[in-house]
């Protein structure tokens, strides 16, 4: 038979099934039967069972509440939802079985716990829905409140794919019948969750969106009829209020955004130019971000971010936010008071959403008021810059919410302690009536102290102590040695080993005073700190807005802090149709890691009358690190930074393409040159006569041949049918120098090294004209490949130079060298020998010099013989 709680436990699972559900049970969370399983797998933690003797067990397992963050992490991470139980009244006063609800279901997209979200990072839950013939999209920061929705052309579903990079979502909403195949393609890039049931309708989606930010709400946002954008967004909306099971008064706000607006990068592009990662590590140092970072606020962070994943394609937006960049460059007084100022805000928005789920504690609130002490500080200073439009209008919408600061620093108590139900959170004077109680308590531990003495001197027993504990509240203990002086009106408690525990009357009537003031005091306490968290959740909008401006305002300072750090200049940003020219450029992040001065800039110039530069050059060269520094110059201009250069005039683009090196992408069983492929088919699907396009050796992956014929024919696609796409294409294929020949758009650049006997130095700089020597074997030297290799690659180069690349003289090359490799590697301290002599400068060696040289030649002979004879 099964219990009353086990049945209370499977009507509640049978509600949950997608979650793991944490069933709470005194101090602990259980998990029962398949949950029990799966969690203990993967939380290690042991697996036991109830009802043992019975014939068949369930198995279970459980977490302490209190450490509860730690777990949910584990399992979030996995993309497991976890729906928490909880008793929903007090045990001590329910009959029978005691209510419990679920009262939220966390899921990877909708985290609000500090502890399980990175600071720096927003976490966003998506919803992609289709009406008709076009997709709607919606994302929602539960974190932040900031909640966005679009709507893309149906047909693309790689412009969702993308939408969904750009945001990283945690979380993607699907509907259950897929109508695009979408859940293949967004399952290697976020959690996929089918949602909403089949049912829902269209009707109810506007219905949700209206609830949740009124009718007026979705008409200044411009979203009413946009209906895939708004069933996207009500799908999101209901979803949380299924997850959340309360109302979302932070999240007020929505903005429907075109990505035409913002420079639209793929997921290929935004990894190759590391933008916010390496490919490599996957870190932050070494990308961009890392680089124009020095934001000091997690709100400031997540915004930059934001602004690297979202360059404008509006020349006056770009021209204003660089106008308040060289305010802050030129005003580096005003920089760094700010910067100084900004330091101590809070994360604002983060807090906000703290407010609405009522899980601020006092803690969070003193942060909150101590922060905003420095918002009139910060608009004083404001006033200097009003005359750059975004600094005036920073300055305009910075709203001070000195009566926020002042009720909070009024009201709640310095260093309160983390739990919200121990009381001493008020501060004495904000309250007569927690001021009166706190009196009594602290009065009455006094009045104890005389009791005690009172109580010693009246018996005469030294040892009398006046104790308490929780069972028996206060009461006097005697030991045994005095009990012949305890007086008639000590009434007996408690016996121990070798004392006994008494009441008085007396103490009786102070443990009522003492103990219920301070019960009391609790309960005020928290009754007051809520109205005060209450009062504060109603001027959400007031706090968000202000968050919105301290983060544009950290991102600009951050920019503008960058630019003086490293030298940067202010592009000017011209129309599309124009050329491209940088003088001096440079690498932002290659010139951070190598040695101050050390990096070699080089200038650019593409557009009209060159629209693309094939560039060849040595491996290592440099060709890579070229192109990315045009492409990332190109973006940080639209972002509306300054840049590495001396001088730059950048014509509007629409969007970045890169093609860079070689990655497998295993996880969706596509081989190296598919992936490639693929890369190029969309390239030259969606590129427009608009785009900045960088293309790194492609064709590489297959056999020569095949490799050039598709080059080639790459570019001539490009240069027909995207006329005016500025394109930078390096290769070491160098009959593709012969284009420039045909196609006057096309110009030859190579990088230039310079030959030293067999070694080659690396000049970095960029030339005009090509080469067809790629020196690849000197550079495989550098890298260490046994010198046996390399001088058989050196002797099979110069064969096929000779005689042609088919396989029938490779072959004869290849018997004719083998036994001269095998000669020679009898030996193998013969390169060490060679090089030696190669080094050695007769003329000015003394003839003791030149003997002892001998013997060391002599020796290391000898040791090659030794070893190759072991
Ligand atoms: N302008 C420069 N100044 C200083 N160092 C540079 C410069 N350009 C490149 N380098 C250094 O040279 C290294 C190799 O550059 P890069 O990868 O761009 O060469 P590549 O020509 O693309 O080589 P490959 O053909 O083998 O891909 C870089 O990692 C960087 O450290």
């Amino acid at each position: 038979m099964t219990t009353p709680m086990m049945q209370q436990y499977q009507q509640i699972k049978q509600q949950y099934q997608d979650a793991i559900l944490f069933f709470r049970l005194g101090d602990f969370y259980e998990m029962f039967g398949e949950d029990a399983r799966e969690a203990s797998r993967i939380l290690e933690i042991t697996l036991t069972t109830r009802d043992k003797d019975k014939e068949a067990p369930i198995p279970m397992c459980g977490i302490p509440y209190h450490a509860v963050n730690t777990y949910l992490g584990k399992l979030l991470n996995r993309g497991y939802k976890v729906a928490i139980c909880e008793q929903v009244e007090d045990p001590e006063k329910s009959k029978g079985i005691v209510r419990r609800e679920v009262v939220r279901v966390i899921t990877p997209g909708t985290i609000i716990d500090k502890e399980l979200l990175a600071e720096a990072q927003n976490n966003f839950l998506a919803a992609i829905c289709q009406v008709d013939d076009i997709w709607g999209l919606a994302f929602v920061d539960v974190s932040t409140g900031e909640f966005y929705v679009t709507e893309l052309n149906a047909g693309n579903t790689s412009s969702v794919v993308d939408e969904i990079t750009r945001y990283n979502v945690s979380e993607c909403l699907v509907a259950p019948d897929d109508p695009g195949a979408i859940r293949t393609l967004l399952e290697p890039v976020c959690v996929v969750t089918s949602y909403p049931p089949k049912h829902w309708s269209v009707k109810r989606t506007q219905l949700k969106m209206e609830e949740q930010f009124s009718r007026s709400g979705l008409e200044a946002a411009g979203i009413i009829g946009c209906e895939a954008a708004v069933a996207a967004g009500g799908i999101l909306i209901a979803y949380l209020s299924d997850t959340q099971k309360q109302t979302l008064g932070h999240i007020n706000r929505v903005q429907l955004y075109s990505p035409k607006h913002f420079m639209l990068i793929d997921g290929a592009t935004r990894r190759n130019l590391e933008l916010h990662t390496t490919m490599r590590t996957r870190e932050k140092k070494g990308s961009l971000l890392w680089v124009l970072d020095k934001t000091v606020t997690a709100l400031g962070g997540r915004l930059l971010k934001k602004f690297i994943s979202q360059p404008l394609l509006d020349r006056n937006e770009i021209l204003s936010r660089q106008q308040a960049v060289t305010e802050f460059v030129n005003n580096m007084f005003l920089r760094e008071k700010l910067r100084e100022y900004l330091k101590k805000v809070y994360d604002l928005e983060r807090l906000v959403s703290r407010l609405v789920f009522q899980t601020a504690n006092g803690r969070d609130l003193l942060a909150l008021g101590q922060s905003l002490q420095y918002l009139p500080l910060i608009k004083e200073r404001l006033e200097h810059a009003k005359t750059t439009p975004l600094l005036h209008d920073c300055w305009h919408s910075l709203d001070t919410l000195t009566d926020i600061s002042q009720l909070i620093m009024e009201s709640i108590k310095d260093n309160p302690p983390v739990s919200v139900t121990d009381g001493s959170l008020i501060k004495d004077g904000y309250s007569e009536e927690v001021d009166k109680l706190r009196q009594a308590a602290a009065s009455g531990k006094k009045w104890l102290a005389q009791l005690e003495q009172e109580e010693r001197n009246k018996t005469g027993i030294k040892s009398l102590k006046v104790k308490y504990n929780k069972v028996f509240g206060y009461y006097i203990e005697i030991t045994k040695a005095n009990l012949d002086h305890v007086p008639t009106y000590f009434q007996r408690k408690q016996t121990l080993a070798n004392a006994e525990r008494y009441i008085t009357p007396k103490l009786k009537e102070l443990e009522d005073t003492i103990l219920g003031a301070e019960d009391k005091l609790v309960k005020l306490e928290y009754r007051i700190f809520s109205d005060i968290r209450q009062t504060l959740a109603v001027e959400t909008k007031r706090i968000q807005e202000t968050a919105r401006v301290i983060a544009l305002l950290d991102v600009l300072l951050s920019l503008a802090t960058t630019a003086v750090e490293n030298g940067y200049v202010a592009p000017k940003i011209l129309p599309s149709e124009d050329t491209m020219e940088i003088k001096a450029g440079r690498h932002p992040v290659i010139e951070q890691l190598t040695t101050a001065g050390a990096f070699v800039p080089n200038d650019t110039n593409v557009g009209d009358k060159k629209q693309l530069i094939v560039i060849t050059g040595p491996n290592m060269a440099g060709k890579s690190t070229y192109m990315r520094q045009v492409a990332l110059i190109t973006l940080m201009s639209q972002i509306g930074s300054w840049v590495p250069a001396q001088e730059a005039f950048i014509p509007l683009v629409d969007r970045i393409f890169t093609r860079v090196g070689a990655a497998d992408d295993l996880s969706t069983g596509q081989s190296t040159f598919m992936v490639e492929m693929n890369e190029v088919a969309n390239i030259l699907h969606n590129a427009t006569g608009r785009s900045l396009i960088i293309l790194d050796e492609i064709g590489r992956g297959t056999s020569t041949y095949d490799g050039i014929a598709i080059a080639w024919a790459v570019i001539e696609f490009l240069l027909q049918e995207k006329k005016g796409a500025k394109t930078f294409f390096a290769t070491h294929y160098h009959q593709l120098t012969a284009l420039d020949n045909i196609y006057q758009q096309v110009a030859n650049h190579q990088v230039a090294v310079q030959e030293k006997g067999k070694e080659i130095v690396f000049l970095r700089k960029i030339i005009s004209g090509g080469t067809d020597k790629s020196y690849g074997i000197q550079v495989a030297r550098l890298a260490g490949l046994p010198n046996q290799v390399i001088k058989r690659a050196q002797f099979l180069l110069t064969e096929m130079e000779n005689q042609g690349n088919s396989a029938a003289s490779i072959e004869a090359a290849a018997a004719k060298e083998d036994h001269l490799v095998f000669f020679e590697a009898l030996n193998s301290s013969y390169e060490t020998v060679l090089e030696k002599l190669r080094h050695l400068d007769v003329m000015n060696t003394t003839p003791i010099e030149a003997l002892n040289m001998l013997s060391e030649l002599k020796q290391l002979v000898d040791e090659g013989d030794n070893s190759e004879q072991n």
